[in-house]
């Protein structure tokens, strides 16, 4: 397992992928800069026009000859706060596009560089991983780092600059006021984070819960005719019940302390106003500040609450797009393969050699010693019980995995000396659980040779028999194949990767024989089908059919990873052991 990154490292990586677009975050980042202190700077502006109109009105009342309201001084001011204005709506707004620009354009790399990694890795990196938790790297974590760059980066430098700005310009006006109101802020910060702390896990818990409720009706609905047929209605409703009075609970909670923030931390702010207004009035009276001071004053005791409250909420947003961080860059810091880069490989197939192979997928050893020889276009029927090994032998065939000791050689060439490109070129898999992608007919059809012609696509479809099939579609080879393939039958799936396989036109083939019943007019389909893209091929078949087994050139028999028998079919009979017992218990069976 990786080592998890520490926030630096998580940053310097971060600042790797922003490598282009440093410049535009950057000035993006000062506009925030300029924004705030614009911010800080406007009640006090404001003020201005309070405090000329009280000097104005003063001097009237004192009757001080040619006194009179000073509109132009006023209008000025009015300009100067309009022109401010502008430059703030001015830096947002390039700001805005700028941070957007910069960061989707990192994500789109982020994402860019998953998606190679995944290319880069090794097979066996997929065996410990969920799929849903791969997808969730690539789209939640990135959608999650993006936010915070988005929106949690913008809004704490902003929170951080408004309290220094903010603080400045109230020191500026009375440093007497502004210790009351630091005397006040620690209390707003601690029922601030201290409610935040409180009520996330209980935030977390109404996660769980529609989680759960989510996965109890997801259940309710998919097993709805086994919980019918079983009588379990009650205990299902039981179920739901408990799992929405949990969201129900987990959610009250949760709103309820969050919702206690914004009272409690007003009630403190409002007591800090009525005294700092108390001693700010007197300061007024004795001409120590104006009354625009004292206005604007009053206005930064509202603005320097706003960055505490958002840093207390804003701090979950900066964990958890830490987590993401940590996650998607620990992934791509995994070991990836070293390609080979060897000599190429164009040559046609005259043998295949297991030569004293070794091979486990932990520590414990699956397969000893087994050794292998194969002619070329020869048919190899792999057989034996489930978990055997017959899967792995192809695995290692295709280099999936490494293995432990002897070797593998294609012509005599060990294949660790070929390129995986040239090395898995050579093959043509047709499996089981047919793949399928969503596209059309004839793109999965030309899945392995994408320079194939629709002629050539014709004429593999038409030797996999699945020809007449396609043109009853609507839209013959156009027709798109949904997301899970579901439109279209288990077994047609198997001719459509037959007829993929014929058109790759392989050296090699790899087949695993489908167990899944079908009926017996496809299964003759899909036989003669399977004979056509064997046809003077050499072909590795895991094989679950008595014809491909009694027709094979070789059948290897495989038990907890070894070979044990191996031979035709008429000399392993002959000779009594494994699989002469599986063959006629099969046969027993048919
Ligand atoms: N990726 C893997 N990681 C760890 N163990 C594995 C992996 N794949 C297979 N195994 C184990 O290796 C053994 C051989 O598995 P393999 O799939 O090759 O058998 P098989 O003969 O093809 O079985 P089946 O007919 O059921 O497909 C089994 O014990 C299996 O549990």
């Amino acid at each position: 397992m990786p080592k998890k990154l520490t926030f630096k490292q998580c940053l310097v990586h971060l600042w790797g992928f922003l490598k282009d677009h440093r410049v535009k975050l950057l000035t993006g980042l000062f506009l925030v800069l300029v924004m705030q202190v614009i911010y800080a700077v406007m009640p006090s502006i404001e003020g201005m026009i309070t405090t000329q109109l009280q000097l104005d009105v003063t001097q009237m009342a004192k009757g001080v000859p040619g006194a009179h309201i000073q509109m132009n001084v006023i209008v000025r001011i009015l300009l100067m706060l309009l022109g401010v204005y502008l430059i703030k709506i001015t830096s947002q707004l390039v700001s805005a596009f700028l941070l957007t620009d910069s960061i989707q354009k990192t994500m789109e790399d982020i994402r860019d560089a998953i998606e190679k990694k995944i290319n880069r890795l090794p097979v066996s990196y997929f065996d410990a991983q969920e799929t849903g938790d791969l997808l969730s790297r690539i789209t939640n974590d990135v959608e999650t780092v993006s936010n915070a760059l988005q929106q949690t980066l913008s809004r704490v430098i902003g929170a951080v600059c408004t309290f220094v700005f903010v603080s400045i310009m109230m020191c500026t006006i009375n440093l007497v006021m502004t210790l009351m109101v630091y005397v006040a802020l620690p209390v707003i910060a601690m029922i601030s984070f201290g409610f935040v702390k409180k009520s996330q896990p209980l935030f977390d818990t109404q996660q769980q819960s529609l989680a759960d409720l989510n996965a109890t009706i997801n259940e309710l609905y998919s097993g709805f005719n086994e919980i019918v047929i079983y009588d379990q209605q009650e205990k299902a409703k039981d179920r739901f019940q408990k799992a929405n009075e949990a969201m129900r609970e987990s959610g009250f909670k949760a709103l309820f302390l969050s919702g206690l923030i914004g009272p409690t931390t007003s009630l403190v702010t409002y007591v800090t106003i009525g005294c700092v207004a108390l001693y700010g009035c007197l300061q007024v009276l004795a001409g120590v500040i104006t009354l625009g001071q004292l206005q604007a004053f009053i206005r930064y005791i509202w603005n320097i609450n706003d960055p505490i409250a958002q840093l207390s909420q804003l701090s979950n947003q900066v964990q958890s797009a830490f987590s993401a961080m940590n996650r998607l860059f620990t992934f791509l810091d995994m070991d990836e393969v070293m390609d080979t880069q060897g000599e190429p490989f164009h040559e046609p197939i005259r043998t295949i050699d297991f030569e004293r192979v070794r091979f486990g997928y932990g520590q414990e050893p699956l397969m000893r010693d087994v050794n292998i020889h194969v002619e070329a276009g020869q048919t190899i029927a792999i057989v034996g019980p489930t978990g055997a090994g017959k899967t792995t032998l192809t695995n290692l065939l295709l280099r999936f995995y490494e293995i432990g000791g002897g070797a593998i050689k294609i012509n005599g060439r060990d294949i660790r000396t070929m390129s995986y490109h040239d090395l898995r070129d050579l093959f043509g898999l047709v499996l089981q659980d047919a793949w399928l992608f969503e596209d059309t007919i004839e793109q999965n059809l030309k899945y392995g040779r994408h320079e194939a012609l629709r002629c050539e696509v014709v004429e593999g479809a038409k030797q996999a028999n699945v020809h007449h099939y396609i043109r009853t579609l609507s839209n013959g080879y156009d027709s798109l194949i949904n997301e899970s393939g579901s439109n279209i039958s288990q077994g047609e799936k198997q001719l459509l990767t037959i007829a993929r396989a014929l058109i790759k036109d392989p050296k090699i083939l790899i087949l695993d024989e489908a167990t899944s019943s079908v009926d017996t007019r496809l299964e003759k389909r899909l036989q003669s089908a399977m004979d056509v893209v064997m046809r003077n091929r050499t072909s590795f078949v895991i094989a679950h059919r008595l014809s491909t087994i009694v027709n094979a050139d070789l059948i290897l028999v495989m038990q907890h990873g070894d070979i044990v028998e191996s031979g035709t079919h008429e000399a392993l009979l002959e000779k009594g052991g494994e699989y002469a017992k599986l063959y006629n218990a099969q046969f027993a069976q048919e």
